[in-house]
């Protein structure tokens, strides 16, 4: 068994509200253990905690001690790596040849590097003429915001989480992170690298629970929380943002996706199959950058379509540890729940079912599982429910184009605008069709290729701001302007 707690104020504690819920994992709906439910006196002890630390040692630290503390982060992330892969992996059922080459490492570069964003970022100067002629110079000073609501939610959870808290901390924050209900341990498992490597105490705190109504509302509601940065869905951003109207907390928000990937007939092929069954299928489709609409140029069309379908076909369910699994289950039964939904309506709306749309035969010892089947469609209307809702499971839709423009518009034929795979070996056409794309990130002959210095995040309902380099340092701090007359 595995319990997670709170993590507050450096101390690990079940909270006072007597209420828990019981953690399980999704490859065969097992028990893994209990989490404690926080309500709104855990997440008032948090917060205050997180609010006087600013004011003790860890306020007055220079930054090379705070990025040194944090560099000890990383490393002893790593050095308990197989601790944090065997957590992440019973919450999510994510193959472990999945998770320890992205959420783990990620778990430890994403405090690595926003220590040197903070260690060598520029700040900007301006000479200003004044009527005496001697002038005036205005430099900007960077402040930390102060107490930051990380809301996380279950697909990455501690590559999500850290993407958040290493900047935060990096820039002389404090947190408090509400992690999904559905994957509470590698946040709890973060609390005791925190204390080993001796960040004092109230500067990381973990409060578990639920969302509207509940902790993460109470959270986002605590007049003493300065900023609240969140990924999850785009509705979730909706009552978030109104939640942090009061006050006028600013926000930092990575939300859904609906992503497509345009194939031209030019395209290297067998780039285009490898990423696009990473883009579709990667983390049993559970990824915010996942494509779900493939369009692909008539010419290569139904070689593309053969092509994807055999590579769905190979894909593996299994346990995470298991040698020959290249898929997982669901999050949980509920979603899969969700997912299944889609699949039925994809054949109400009239789609041809090219491969999967059900659920996998499983030996009896997982058959409780949430697995779903990869699962691909052709044939439907472009103003179909599956080609204009974001399913978050393993499918996706292909379509036909002939032109450039009309890939183009069918591409940006969506209200979200997260992420883009375009695949040709023509440069002009890459160039011009990215500068089109109405997407935060747009991704040329590769998929998640992710350079942590360059902005992240969604246009349209897909988010707002930007994170990563020095774009977090804009969310993460207050700027102060010093004008020096001379
Ligand atoms: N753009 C990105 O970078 C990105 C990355 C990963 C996931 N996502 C999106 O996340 C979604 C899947 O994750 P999910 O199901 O965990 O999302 P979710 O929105 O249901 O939950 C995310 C978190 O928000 C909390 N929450 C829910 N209601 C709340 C409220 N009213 N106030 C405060 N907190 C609240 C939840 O408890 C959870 O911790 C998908 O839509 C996916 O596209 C986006
Ligand atoms: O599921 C969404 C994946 C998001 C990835 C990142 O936020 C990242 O790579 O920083």
């Amino acid at each position: 068994m595995r319990d997670a707690r709170h993590f507050i104020n450096g101390t690990f504690t079940m909270g006072g509200t007597g209420r828990s819920w019981q953690n399980r994992c999704p490859v065969d709906n097992s028990v893994i253990g209990t989490v404690p439910e926080g309500g709104e006196a855990e997440v008032d002890q948090a917060v205050r905690a997180a609010h006087a630390a600013l004011r003790g040692p860890w306020g007055k630290m220079t930054i090379t001690e705070r990025t040194d503390l944090l560099a000890g982060v990383a490393d002893e992330i790593t050095r308990r790596f197989d601790e944090f892969l065997e957590a992440e992996c019973l919450d999510t059922g994510k193959p472990k040849s999945l998770a320890c080459h992205i959420d783990i490492p990620r778990g430890a570069a994403n405090f690595r590097m926003f220590t040197e964003v903070v260690k060598t970022h520029a700040d900007e100067l301006f000479r200003m003429p004044t009527p005496d002629g001697k002038g005036a110079l205005n430099y900007s000073l960077r402040r930390p915001k102060g107490v930051i609501a990380v809301i996380s939610p279950w697909n990455l959870p501690l590559l999500l989480m850290t993407w958040k808290v290493g900047p935060a901390l990096a820039c002389g924050n404090t947190v408090v992170v509400k992690p999904s209900e559905e994957t509470p341990l590698t946040a709890t498992l973060l609390g005791e690298v925190m204390n080993t490597v001796g960040v004092p105490a109230g500067v990381y705190n973990v409060v578990h629970g639920f969302g509207p109504n509940a902790a993460g509302e109470f959270l986002t509601r605590h007049p003493l929380v300065d900023g609240i940065t969140f990924t999850g869905e785009t509705r979730t951003g909706e009552a978030i943002m109104r939640q942090a109207a009061v006050g006028l907390r600013n926000v930092s928000f990575e939300l859904g996706g609906k992503n497509p990937a345009i194939v031209f007939a030019d395209a290297d092929l067998d780039k285009a199959i490898e990423g696009t069954l990473r883009s579709c299928f990667a983390n049993c489709g559970q990824v915010c950058l996942g494509t779900e609409r493939v369009y692909v140029e008539r010419p290569v069309f139904e070689a593309f379509v053969a092509r994807l379908k055999a590579g769905a076909e190979a894909l593996r369910h299994g346990r995470p540890g298991d040698a020959g699994t290249s898929i997982g289950p669901l999050i949980s039964k509920e979603h899969q729940a969700k997912v299944l939904s889609y699949y039925r309506r994809a054949v109400e709306e009239g789609a041809t079912v090219v491969t999967g749309g059900g659920v996998p035969e499983m030996p009896p010892e997982l058959a409780d599982g949430a697995w779903v089947q990869p699962t691909i469609w052709t044939g439907l209307a472009d103003d179909s429910s599956v080609v204009r809702e974001e399913v978050f499971g393993p499918c996706c839709h292909i379509r036909p184009f002939d032109t450039e423009e009309e890939a183009v518009r069918l591409a940006n034929d969506t209200h979200y605008g997260l992420a883009a795979a375009v695949w040709t070996e023509n440069l002009s056409r890459a160039h011009r069709v990215a500068a089109q794309l109405e997407v935060g990130i747009c991704w040329v002959n590769s998929w998640f290729l992710r350079d942590l210095r360059t902005p992240f995040g969604g246009a349209k309902t897909s988010g707002i701001g930007r994170e990563g380099g020095v774009h977090s340092l804009e969310f993460y701090t207050e700027l102060t302007n010093v004008c020096v007359k001379l």
